[in-house]
């Protein structure tokens, strides 16, 4: 089964984009583009980490807003998710002066009320990546340690949860969008590194540790956002039961798909209403100015014994806070 929609012909689009673009569209499964919008460049942009996952595709709204948009594994879903490069994926965005990204994931429910085809707006994660992913900027001779005890930005969350709960944003019977308000709890996401999804008892275990929601993509994508000092969110879109609910037949590819193919409508309403109402909170700094400055401050290695390569590495993600000598 694919989801991959009609492609609008994007091959023969510019590809220089001169403008800023603060606001990055991240489509995971079953979000391969945005239809709304008028797609006006295509970017290939070759980063200190490689290539990004797929060109990135810049679109403007009607009144002239930029958005770019990533497939998170690629144009045609060819990307393992512990083999997205995802450091390539926050520089190339961070290069394009991106303030704000909204990271679209779909998820398997570990709760009975998160239902198949819900939404849900996480706010904390617990990482059961395998070590193996790529997970910070800095190496050996540039050490720095970022804040991430809240893992996803306040301010939007805030704004995604105010736009998400909308009485009657969301199509279909029952749909819900589930919010740390809506739950009055946090709601974890757990991320696992896949590609097989989890045992029973695994699924088990993280319900134990209060796991609401699992997904392969949080890490390390959440996590370079915020050393790239991005303001990032992640909207889960819950496609199945995993592996927990004996009621159930255990998750497979088919049932998330079947899900994100009956949902994929609700996607774009909420990508739709979002990107108009950030366009705002952009422009105005209400969102997007959260973590701006804080990675100066979190290095531990002097700048003065930091090898040269390092530091214009370094530069391309923070122009002017290690000066290459
Ligand atoms: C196709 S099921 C597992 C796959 O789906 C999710 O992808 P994404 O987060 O990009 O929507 C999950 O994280 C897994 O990578
Ligand atoms: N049950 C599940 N586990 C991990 N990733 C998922 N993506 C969608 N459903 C999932």
């Amino acid at each position: 089964m694919s989801l991959h929609r009609e492609k609008i012909n994007v091959s023969e689009l510019p590809h220089v984009f001169n403008e800023p673009v603060t606001l990055a569209i991240i489509g995971g499964t079953g979000l391969y583009q945005l239809d709304s919008l008028t797609p006006v460049a295509r970017l290939t942009i070759s980063t200190p980490w490689g290539f990004p996952s797929a060109p990135i595709t810049i679109s403007k709204t009607e009144s002239g807003f930029p958005v770019a948009f990533l497939a998170r594994h690629g144009l045609h879903h060819d990307l393992l998710p512990s083999d997205v490069p995802n450091q390539a994926n926050i520089a190339a965005l961070k290069s394009l002066g991106v303030k704000a990204i909204v990271a679209f994931s779909a998820v398997g429910s570990l709760r009975e009320h998160i239902k198949p085809r819900d939404f849900v707006l996480p706010n904390q994660i617990i990482d059961r990546t395998k070590g193996i992913r790529k997970s910070t900027f800095f190496e050996k001779g540039f050490v720095a340690h970022a804040m991430f005890g809240e893992p996803f930005d306040l301010s939007l969350n805030a704004v995604i949860a105010e736009v998400g709960t909308e009485a009657g944003l969301l199509k279909g019977e029952n749909a819900k969008f589930h919010t740390r308000k809506t739950e009055g709890d946090d709601l974890t996401l757990i991320c696992m590194e896949g590609p097989a999804f989890s045992t029973r008892a695994e699924s088990r275990l993280y319900r134990s540790w209060g796991g609401s929601v699992i997904n392969m993509s949080a890490v390390p994508e959440s996590k370079l956002a915020r050393e790239a000092e991005i303001s990032y969110q992640m909207i889960c879109m819950s496609t199945d039961y995993d592996a927990w609910n004996e009621s159930e037949e255990p998750v497979t590819v088919e049932t998330v798909v079947g899900n994100l193919r009956a949902n994929s409508e609700n996607a774009h309403i909420v990508a739709e209403k979002l990107i108009a109402r950030l366009e705002t909170e952009l422009a105005n700094g209400t969102v997007g100015n959260d973590h701006v400055g804080t990675m100066k401050y979190s290095v531990s290695t002097s700048p003065d014994g930091v090898r040269k390569e390092l530091l214009e590495k370094m530069h391309f993600l923070f122009p002017g806070y290690w000066p290459v000598k």
